[in-house]
Protein backbone atom coordinates (compact mmCIF):
# COMPACT_ATOMS: atom_id res chain seq x y z
CA UNK A 1 0.00 0.00 0.00
CA UNK A 2 1.48 3.58 -0.91
CA UNK A 3 -1.33 5.92 0.11
CA UNK A 4 -4.06 6.50 2.05
CA UNK A 5 -7.09 6.11 -0.38
CA UNK A 6 -10.54 5.47 1.16
CA UNK A 7 -12.51 2.27 0.07
CA UNK A 8 -15.86 1.36 0.26
CA UNK A 9 -16.98 -2.26 -0.39
CA UNK A 10 -20.71 -2.80 -0.53
CA UNK A 11 -22.03 -6.76 0.23
CA UNK A 12 -25.31 -8.63 -0.92
CA UNK A 13 -25.91 -11.90 -0.43
CA UNK A 14 -24.98 -13.12 -3.97
CA UNK A 15 -26.35 -15.37 -6.72
CA UNK A 16 -25.83 -18.27 -9.02
CA UNK A 17 -23.52 -17.17 -12.40
CA UNK A 18 -26.07 -18.76 -14.31
CA UNK A 19 -29.61 -19.78 -14.22
CA UNK A 20 -28.56 -23.92 -14.39
CA UNK A 21 -28.76 -26.10 -11.74
CA UNK A 22 -25.11 -26.53 -12.12
CA UNK A 23 -24.50 -23.30 -10.84
CA UNK A 24 -27.19 -23.00 -8.65
CA UNK A 25 -25.71 -26.17 -6.47
CA UNK A 26 -22.90 -24.45 -6.45
CA UNK A 27 -24.10 -21.45 -5.14
CA UNK A 28 -26.69 -23.38 -2.28
CA UNK A 29 -23.95 -25.47 -1.69
CA UNK A 30 -21.70 -22.56 -0.27
CA UNK A 31 -24.56 -20.55 1.05
CA UNK A 32 -26.50 -23.12 3.20
CA UNK A 33 -23.10 -24.43 4.55
CA UNK A 34 -22.98 -21.63 6.69
CA UNK A 35 -23.73 -22.19 9.55
CA UNK A 36 -24.73 -18.39 10.60
CA UNK A 37 -27.29 -19.22 7.67
CA UNK A 38 -28.29 -22.68 9.10
CA UNK A 39 -27.59 -23.30 12.63
CA UNK A 40 -27.85 -27.08 13.21
CA UNK A 41 -24.55 -29.21 13.96
CA UNK A 42 -22.58 -29.95 10.63
CA UNK A 43 -22.79 -33.36 11.68
CA UNK A 44 -26.65 -33.51 11.12
CA UNK A 45 -26.73 -30.98 8.49
CA UNK A 46 -24.42 -32.08 5.88
CA UNK A 47 -25.95 -35.02 4.95
CA UNK A 48 -29.39 -33.62 4.41
CA UNK A 49 -27.57 -30.79 2.65
CA UNK A 50 -26.07 -33.05 0.08
CA UNK A 51 -28.18 -36.46 0.10
CA UNK A 52 -31.14 -34.20 0.10
CA UNK A 53 -31.18 -30.71 -1.03
CA UNK A 54 -28.51 -30.53 -3.33
CA UNK A 55 -30.29 -32.92 -5.57
CA UNK A 56 -33.72 -31.65 -5.59
CA UNK A 57 -33.37 -27.83 -4.92
CA UNK A 58 -30.84 -26.75 -7.86
CA UNK A 59 -33.26 -28.04 -10.62
CA UNK A 60 -36.18 -25.96 -9.17
CA UNK A 61 -34.46 -23.04 -8.02
CA UNK A 62 -32.89 -22.98 -11.60
CA UNK A 63 -35.92 -22.58 -13.22
CA UNK A 64 -36.82 -19.98 -10.60
CA UNK A 65 -33.90 -18.19 -11.66
CA UNK A 66 -34.46 -18.51 -15.51
CA UNK A 67 -37.89 -17.03 -14.80
CA UNK A 68 -36.17 -13.27 -13.73
CA UNK A 69 -32.60 -13.76 -15.42
CA UNK A 70 -31.74 -10.74 -18.08
CA UNK A 71 -29.16 -9.65 -20.42
CA UNK A 72 -27.12 -8.49 -17.75
CA UNK A 73 -26.99 -11.40 -15.51
CA UNK A 74 -29.20 -12.07 -12.19
CA UNK A 75 -30.77 -9.30 -10.73
CA UNK A 76 -29.27 -9.41 -7.81
CA UNK A 77 -25.82 -8.62 -9.58
CA UNK A 78 -26.85 -6.32 -11.98
CA UNK A 79 -28.59 -3.95 -9.81
CA UNK A 80 -25.55 -4.23 -7.09
CA UNK A 81 -23.37 -3.39 -9.96
CA UNK A 82 -25.28 -0.17 -10.79
CA UNK A 83 -25.33 0.60 -6.93
CA UNK A 84 -21.40 0.59 -6.82
CA UNK A 85 -21.40 2.23 -9.89
CA UNK A 86 -23.87 5.34 -8.73
CA UNK A 87 -22.36 5.38 -5.51
CA UNK A 88 -18.94 5.94 -7.04
CA UNK A 89 -19.74 8.52 -9.27
CA UNK A 90 -21.69 10.15 -6.32
CA UNK A 91 -18.73 10.03 -4.12
CA UNK A 92 -15.92 10.98 -6.68
CA UNK A 93 -12.64 9.96 -7.43
CA UNK A 94 -11.17 10.58 -3.28
CA UNK A 95 -13.23 7.60 -2.78
CA UNK A 96 -13.23 3.51 -4.20
CA UNK A 97 -16.57 2.10 -4.62
CA UNK A 98 -16.71 -1.70 -5.15
CA UNK A 99 -19.08 -4.85 -4.23
CA UNK A 100 -18.57 -8.34 -3.19
CA UNK A 101 -20.87 -11.19 -2.85
CA UNK A 102 -21.09 -13.01 0.87
CA UNK A 103 -21.68 -16.36 -1.11
CA UNK A 104 -20.18 -16.50 -4.78
CA UNK A 105 -18.80 -13.86 -6.74
CA UNK A 106 -17.20 -11.44 -6.56
CA UNK A 107 -15.90 -12.96 -3.14
CA UNK A 108 -15.19 -10.63 -0.21
CA UNK A 109 -12.15 -11.52 -0.02
CA UNK A 110 -10.80 -10.71 -3.36
CA UNK A 111 -12.18 -7.64 -3.42
CA UNK A 112 -10.72 -6.46 0.11
CA UNK A 113 -7.88 -7.03 -1.66
CA UNK A 114 -8.05 -5.23 -4.93
CA UNK A 115 -9.26 -2.11 -2.70
CA UNK A 116 -5.30 -2.72 -0.85
CA UNK A 117 -4.05 -3.12 -4.07
CA UNK A 118 -5.13 -0.19 -5.31
CA UNK A 119 -4.01 1.53 -2.23
CA UNK A 120 -7.01 1.79 -0.02
CA UNK A 121 -5.72 1.73 3.89
CA UNK A 122 -9.11 2.88 5.01
CA UNK A 123 -12.30 0.40 4.27
CA UNK A 124 -15.88 0.79 4.97
CA UNK A 125 -17.82 -2.86 4.67
CA UNK A 126 -21.12 -1.73 3.66
CA UNK A 127 -23.35 -5.13 4.50
CA UNK A 128 -26.63 -4.24 2.12
CA UNK A 129 -28.87 -5.28 4.86
CA UNK A 130 -31.42 -2.57 6.54
CA UNK A 131 -32.03 -4.72 9.37
CA UNK A 132 -29.55 -7.16 11.18
CA UNK A 133 -29.24 -10.66 11.47
CA UNK A 134 -26.53 -13.08 12.04
CA UNK A 135 -27.82 -14.67 9.11
CA UNK A 136 -26.60 -11.69 6.79
CA UNK A 137 -24.89 -8.83 8.79
CA UNK A 138 -22.94 -10.97 11.09
CA UNK A 139 -22.21 -13.36 8.50
CA UNK A 140 -20.31 -10.63 6.02
CA UNK A 141 -18.08 -9.57 8.84
CA UNK A 142 -17.00 -12.78 9.78
CA UNK A 143 -15.85 -13.43 6.18
CA UNK A 144 -13.85 -10.51 6.01
CA UNK A 145 -12.50 -10.62 9.26
CA UNK A 146 -11.66 -14.60 7.84
CA UNK A 147 -9.55 -12.02 4.95
CA UNK A 148 -8.17 -10.11 7.61
CA UNK A 149 -6.86 -12.97 10.06
CA UNK A 150 -4.33 -13.57 6.46
CA UNK A 151 -3.32 -10.67 6.06
CA UNK A 152 0.23 -8.60 7.75
CA UNK A 153 -0.75 -5.22 6.62
CA UNK A 154 -4.48 -4.45 7.64
CA UNK A 155 -6.50 -2.03 6.27
CA UNK A 156 -8.34 0.14 8.94
CA UNK A 157 -11.98 -0.93 9.05
CA UNK A 158 -15.50 0.48 9.81
CA UNK A 159 -18.77 -1.10 9.32
CA UNK A 160 -22.05 0.21 8.34
CA UNK A 161 -24.45 -0.24 11.04
CA UNK A 162 -28.08 -1.85 10.54
CA UNK A 163 -30.20 1.32 9.38
CA UNK A 164 -33.86 -0.05 9.75
CA UNK A 165 -34.90 2.69 11.59
CA UNK A 166 -32.56 5.81 10.08
CA UNK A 167 -35.19 7.99 9.27
CA UNK A 168 -33.00 8.67 5.50
CA UNK A 169 -33.94 5.27 4.48
CA UNK A 170 -37.49 5.73 6.28
CA UNK A 171 -38.37 8.88 3.70
CA UNK A 172 -36.51 7.27 0.99
CA UNK A 173 -38.95 4.09 1.09
CA UNK A 174 -42.02 6.34 1.92
CA UNK A 175 -41.06 8.58 -1.26
CA UNK A 176 -40.19 5.69 -3.63
CA UNK A 177 -42.97 3.36 -2.56
CA UNK A 178 -45.78 5.85 -2.38
CA UNK A 179 -44.29 7.33 -6.04
CA UNK A 180 -45.11 3.77 -7.41
CA UNK A 181 -48.62 3.56 -5.80
CA UNK A 182 -49.11 6.53 -7.33
CA UNK A 183 -48.53 5.40 -10.73
CA UNK A 184 -50.33 1.92 -10.07
CA UNK A 185 -53.40 2.35 -12.70
CA UNK A 186 -55.76 1.15 -9.85
CA UNK A 187 -55.93 1.92 -5.95
CA UNK A 188 -55.02 -0.95 -3.63
CA UNK A 189 -56.86 -1.70 -0.51
CA UNK A 190 -53.63 -3.33 1.18
CA UNK A 191 -50.11 -2.57 0.91
CA UNK A 192 -47.70 -5.98 2.32
CA UNK A 193 -44.38 -5.23 3.47
CA UNK A 194 -42.85 -8.59 3.08
CA UNK A 195 -39.89 -9.23 4.47
CA UNK A 196 -37.19 -12.48 4.27
CA UNK A 197 -38.15 -14.98 7.01
CA UNK A 198 -35.89 -16.48 9.71
CA UNK A 199 -36.73 -19.31 11.82
CA UNK A 200 -38.40 -18.13 14.72
CA UNK A 201 -35.46 -19.62 17.02
CA UNK A 202 -33.81 -16.96 16.09
CA UNK A 203 -35.86 -14.40 17.64
CA UNK A 204 -35.64 -16.68 21.01
CA UNK A 205 -32.20 -16.62 20.93
CA UNK A 206 -31.69 -12.92 20.67
CA UNK A 207 -31.25 -11.82 16.92
CA UNK A 208 -33.06 -8.35 16.42
CA UNK A 209 -34.03 -9.28 12.98
CA UNK A 210 -37.53 -9.47 13.88
CA UNK A 211 -37.61 -6.53 16.04
CA UNK A 212 -35.91 -4.32 12.99
CA UNK A 213 -38.35 -5.48 10.55
CA UNK A 214 -41.46 -4.51 12.79
CA UNK A 215 -39.86 -1.39 13.91
CA UNK A 216 -38.81 -0.57 9.29
CA UNK A 217 -42.56 -1.65 8.86
CA UNK A 218 -43.93 0.55 12.24
CA UNK A 219 -41.81 3.79 11.17
CA UNK A 220 -42.68 3.54 7.41
CA UNK A 221 -46.61 3.03 8.01
CA UNK A 222 -46.38 6.28 9.48
CA UNK A 223 -44.25 7.96 6.81
CA UNK A 224 -46.64 6.92 4.41
CA UNK A 225 -49.16 8.84 5.83
CA UNK A 226 -52.17 6.91 3.93
CA UNK A 227 -55.01 6.60 6.78
CA UNK A 228 -56.79 4.83 3.07
CA UNK A 229 -54.42 2.36 3.31
CA UNK A 230 -54.20 -0.88 5.28
CA UNK A 231 -50.63 -1.89 6.16
CA UNK A 232 -49.90 -5.62 6.59
CA UNK A 233 -46.54 -7.03 7.62
CA UNK A 234 -45.65 -10.83 6.44
CA UNK A 235 -42.08 -12.64 6.50
CA UNK A 236 -41.80 -14.94 2.98
CA UNK A 237 -39.09 -16.96 1.52
CA UNK A 238 -39.73 -20.07 4.23
CA UNK A 239 -37.23 -23.09 3.87
CA UNK A 240 -37.17 -26.64 5.78
CA UNK A 241 -39.30 -27.48 8.62
CA UNK A 242 -38.82 -25.73 11.08
CA UNK A 243 -41.24 -22.96 12.48
CA UNK A 244 -40.47 -19.37 10.82
CA UNK A 245 -41.45 -15.94 11.75
CA UNK A 246 -45.11 -15.27 10.55
CA UNK A 247 -47.29 -14.28 9.28
CA UNK A 248 -46.34 -16.20 6.02
CA UNK A 249 -46.21 -13.79 3.11
CA UNK A 250 -47.85 -16.71 0.82
CA UNK A 251 -50.60 -17.26 3.76
CA UNK A 252 -51.29 -13.76 4.34
CA UNK A 253 -51.90 -13.70 0.22
CA UNK A 254 -54.38 -16.17 -0.40
CA UNK A 255 -56.02 -14.94 3.00
CA UNK A 256 -56.59 -11.52 2.33
CA UNK A 257 -57.78 -12.64 -1.17
CA UNK A 258 -60.43 -14.91 0.69
CA UNK A 259 -61.19 -12.37 3.22
CA UNK A 260 -62.64 -10.13 0.22
CA UNK A 261 -59.44 -7.62 -0.72
CA UNK A 262 -59.80 -7.46 -4.16
CA UNK A 263 -56.55 -4.94 -5.44
CA UNK A 264 -53.43 -5.23 -3.07
CA UNK A 265 -49.81 -4.23 -3.46
CA UNK A 266 -46.68 -5.90 -2.30
CA UNK A 267 -43.77 -4.21 -0.84
CA UNK A 268 -39.92 -5.56 0.37
CA UNK A 269 -38.14 -3.08 2.41
CA UNK A 270 -35.65 -5.48 3.66
CA UNK A 271 -34.06 -6.03 0.18
CA UNK A 272 -31.69 -3.53 -0.99
CA UNK A 273 -31.97 -4.99 -4.59
CA UNK A 274 -34.31 -7.25 -6.65
CA UNK A 275 -33.69 -10.38 -6.58
CA UNK A 276 -35.73 -14.04 -6.96
CA UNK A 277 -37.19 -13.55 -3.95
CA UNK A 278 -39.08 -10.37 -4.77
CA UNK A 279 -39.12 -10.97 -8.66
CA UNK A 280 -39.79 -14.43 -8.75
CA UNK A 281 -41.36 -15.35 -5.68
CA UNK A 282 -43.69 -12.33 -4.74
CA UNK A 283 -44.32 -10.97 -8.42
CA UNK A 284 -44.71 -14.03 -10.07
CA UNK A 285 -45.81 -17.01 -7.12
CA UNK A 286 -47.31 -14.09 -4.73
CA UNK A 287 -49.39 -13.08 -7.62
CA UNK A 288 -50.71 -16.20 -8.27
CA UNK A 289 -51.20 -17.44 -4.86
CA UNK A 290 -53.93 -13.73 -4.46
CA UNK A 291 -55.54 -14.27 -7.76
CA UNK A 292 -56.07 -17.84 -7.46
CA UNK A 293 -57.61 -16.93 -3.90
CA UNK A 294 -59.70 -14.59 -5.71
CA UNK A 295 -57.79 -11.16 -5.88
CA UNK A 296 -58.21 -9.25 -8.84
CA UNK A 297 -55.70 -6.87 -8.97
CA UNK A 298 -52.15 -7.03 -7.61
CA UNK A 299 -48.50 -5.21 -7.37
CA UNK A 300 -45.20 -6.05 -6.55
CA UNK A 301 -43.37 -3.19 -6.60
CA UNK A 302 -39.59 -2.24 -6.94
CA UNK A 303 -37.10 -2.44 -4.41
CA UNK A 304 -35.16 1.08 -3.81
CA UNK A 305 -32.11 -0.33 -6.48
CA UNK A 306 -30.04 2.48 -8.06
CA UNK A 307 -32.75 4.75 -8.24
CA UNK A 308 -32.63 8.54 -6.93
CA UNK A 309 -34.02 7.90 -3.40
CA UNK A 310 -31.83 4.90 -2.77
CA UNK A 311 -28.88 6.12 -4.10
CA UNK A 312 -29.40 9.38 -1.92
CA UNK A 313 -30.47 7.19 0.68
CA UNK A 314 -26.91 5.05 0.48
CA UNK A 315 -24.77 7.86 -0.26
CA UNK A 316 -26.08 9.82 3.15
CA UNK A 317 -25.72 6.75 5.24
CA UNK A 318 -22.38 6.32 3.62
CA UNK A 319 -20.83 9.83 3.80
CA UNK A 320 -21.66 9.21 7.62
CA UNK A 321 -19.61 6.56 8.47
CA UNK A 322 -16.97 7.63 6.19
CA UNK A 323 -16.45 11.23 8.31
CA UNK A 324 -12.85 11.95 9.51
CA UNK A 325 -11.58 9.57 6.91
CA UNK A 326 -12.78 11.64 3.86
C1 LIG B 1 -32.02 -21.43 6.07
C2 LIG B 1 -32.31 -20.83 4.98
C3 LIG B 1 -32.30 -19.36 4.76
C4 LIG B 1 -32.18 -18.30 5.66
C5 LIG B 1 -32.05 -18.33 7.15
C6 LIG B 1 -32.18 -17.11 4.86
C7 LIG B 1 -32.08 -15.79 5.37
C8 LIG B 1 -32.05 -14.63 4.60
N1 LIG B 1 -31.91 -14.54 3.22
C9 LIG B 1 -31.95 -13.21 2.84
C10 LIG B 1 -31.87 -12.69 1.53
C11 LIG B 1 -31.92 -13.45 0.36
N2 LIG B 1 -32.13 -14.81 0.27
C12 LIG B 1 -32.13 -15.18 -1.05
C13 LIG B 1 -32.27 -16.47 -1.56
C14 LIG B 1 -32.36 -17.63 -0.79
N3 LIG B 1 -32.52 -17.74 0.58
C15 LIG B 1 -32.51 -19.07 0.95
C16 LIG B 1 -32.55 -19.58 2.26
C17 LIG B 1 -32.40 -18.82 3.45
N4 LIG B 1 -32.32 -17.46 3.55
C18 LIG B 1 -32.35 -19.84 -0.24
C19 LIG B 1 -32.28 -21.36 -0.28
C20 LIG B 1 -32.25 -18.95 -1.31
C21 LIG B 1 -31.94 -19.33 -2.79
C22 LIG B 1 -33.05 -19.39 -3.68
C23 LIG B 1 -33.85 -20.62 -3.51
O1 LIG B 1 -33.36 -21.72 -3.79
O2 LIG B 1 -35.00 -20.47 -3.07
C24 LIG B 1 -31.93 -13.99 -1.85
C25 LIG B 1 -31.95 -13.91 -3.38
C26 LIG B 1 -30.69 -14.37 -4.06
C27 LIG B 1 -30.75 -14.20 -5.57
O3 LIG B 1 -29.94 -14.84 -6.22
O4 LIG B 1 -31.56 -13.46 -6.11
C28 LIG B 1 -31.79 -12.93 -0.98
C29 LIG B 1 -31.53 -11.49 -1.31
C30 LIG B 1 -32.08 -12.43 4.03
C31 LIG B 1 -32.17 -10.91 4.05
C32 LIG B 1 -32.15 -13.32 5.11
C33 LIG B 1 -32.28 -13.07 6.56
C34 LIG B 1 -32.66 -11.99 7.10
FE1 LIG C 1 -32.60 -16.12 1.89
FE1 LIG D 1 -37.55 -17.96 -2.17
Amino acid sequence: MSSGKVGVLLVNLGTPDAPDARSVRRYLKEFLSDRRVVEIPALAWQPILRGVILNTRPKRSARAYAEVWTDAGSPLAAITAAQTAALQERLGAGVQVAYAMRYGRPAIGAALQALMDDGCERILLAPLYPQYSAATTATVVDKAADTLRTMRWQPAMRTLPPYHDDPVYIDALAADIGAQIDALDFAPEVLVLSFHGMPERTLLLGDPYHCHCRKTARLLEAALRRPDLRIETAFQSRFGRAKWLEPATETLLAEEARNGTRRLAIAAPGFAADCLETLEELGIRGRAQFEGAGGERFAALACLNAGAPGMDMLETIVRRELAGWV
